[in-house]
């Protein structure tokens, strides 16, 4: 039987350093993100993403501050790596142009500019400026599953036409299964440039990681996001190393070395995380809800904080469709739902 992915080029970009820092609320050094970025390059991992979990400009009371500067990351990981490319994320208005000038002063050469996925609009200056820097840039459409293909079609052919050289259908709650991954990324393959390259992110809450990077990969993405261990938000990014065994059975080339990627994965990230990044009854919920990765530690703080279950709060998460930015609003549902549950008394409310 012929191979499915028969001499397909996949370029990889990992997110550990980046999406890894949630799972990490934001507590990797830099020594830390050192090692780990040079065994990445040793492993022959085209693009590392490394900032503050949500960017440039993320460090803040919302979102939680790190242990070093965007700056202070960056700056050290590119001059530790050889041959890989260091990213970096900006979300409009957390981030800003200066910030993004400055992330390149330091060493970064790609970028992903993140908006929700009905939002493009928000996105052209930063995209232009980029492409003035002469980084390679990438529109990301977060929470795609809230949009249909015709609607992120629509999205992807602005940021495209602003000058995104790539862009990723994002499924950041890991809500998506592969049909729903196959059905996005053949519509943006028909509809944008043929030079405009299609990418995919998706995060394992469901377990789906695999099955639709491999859908992208098959409707016409070529380049794929997963991070070595699945460190990153919720159950975890794309386990990087699993796809890398499975697309390379398949007949595709990544250009990496899999046992290299296994070692790092059990000998250097895994002991780095503080908990393990696995699919649990709360991370499983994100998936199944449809509720943005990042808010999982957010609510299981809220959660315990009014005695509320996480599940629960998740679900109702879900429910009014929150997005990336209203993370105050996890606490505000938390508060409702415990007020709700007559666990919260008018007094205690207003102490709070
Ligand atoms: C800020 C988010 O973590 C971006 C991301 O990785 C996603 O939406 O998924
Ligand atoms: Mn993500």
């Amino acid at each position: 039987m012929a191979k499915r992915l028969k001499g397909r080029n996949i370029t990889l970009h990992d997110m550990c350093l980046r999406d890894g820092m949630h799972a990490k609320r934001e507590q990797i050094s830099v020594a830390e993100m050192v090692r780990i970025a040079k065994g990445l390059d040793d492993a022959g991992i085209p693009y590392l993403q490394c900032t503050h979990g949500a960017g440039l400009g993320g460090n803040s009371l919302q979102h939680g501050f790190a242990l070093a500067s965007n700056e202070e990351y960056i700056s050290a990981v590119a001059s530790a790596v050889k041959n890989a490319k260091v990213s970096v994320l900006l979300l409009p208005g957390l981030g800003t142009m200066r910030e993004l000038k400055s992330a390149y002063k330091e060493g970064a050469r790609s970028v992903h500019v993140a908006t929700h996925c009905t939002e493009a609009d928000t996105s052209p200056q930063h995209i232009a400026c980029a492409r003035e820097l002469g980084m390679d840039t990438t529109g990301f459409l977060m929470m795609a599953h809230l949009n249909d293909a015709k609607g992120l079609v629509k999205q992807a052919k602005l940021m495209e036409s602003y000058g995104a050289q790539t862009v990723y259908v994002t499924d950041s709650a890991g809500f998506m299964l592969p049909e729903d991954v196959t059905e996005r990324i053949e519509a943006l393959r028909d509809a944008l440039d043929p030079k405009t390259e299609i990418g995919f992110h998706g995060h394992h809450n469901m377990g789906m990681g695999i099955a639709n990077s491999i859908a992208a990969v098959e409707a016409g993405a070529s380049r794929i996001d997963a991070s070595v261990a699945g460190m990153g938000a919720g159950a975890g990014n794309t386990p990087l190393e699993v796809f890398v065994a499975v697309v390379e059975r398949m007949g595709a080339n990544t250009g990496t070395d899999l046992f290299k990627l296994m070692d790092l994965a059990e000998d250097v990230i895994v002991p780095v995380m503080e908990k393990p990044v696995r699919i649990d009854r709360d991370s499983l919920t994100l998936g199944y809800a449809g509720v943005y990765s990042t808010f999982l530690l957010h609510a299981k703080r809220a959660a315990e904080r009014f005695g509320v279950p996480a599940r629960d709060v998740l679900v109702e998460l879900g429910r009014k469709k929150m997005i990336g930015g209203q993370e105050d609003m996890i606490i505000d549902t938390a508060m409702t739902m415990a007020k709700e549950r007559g666990l919260l008394k008018e007094k205690t409310l207003e102490e709070l």
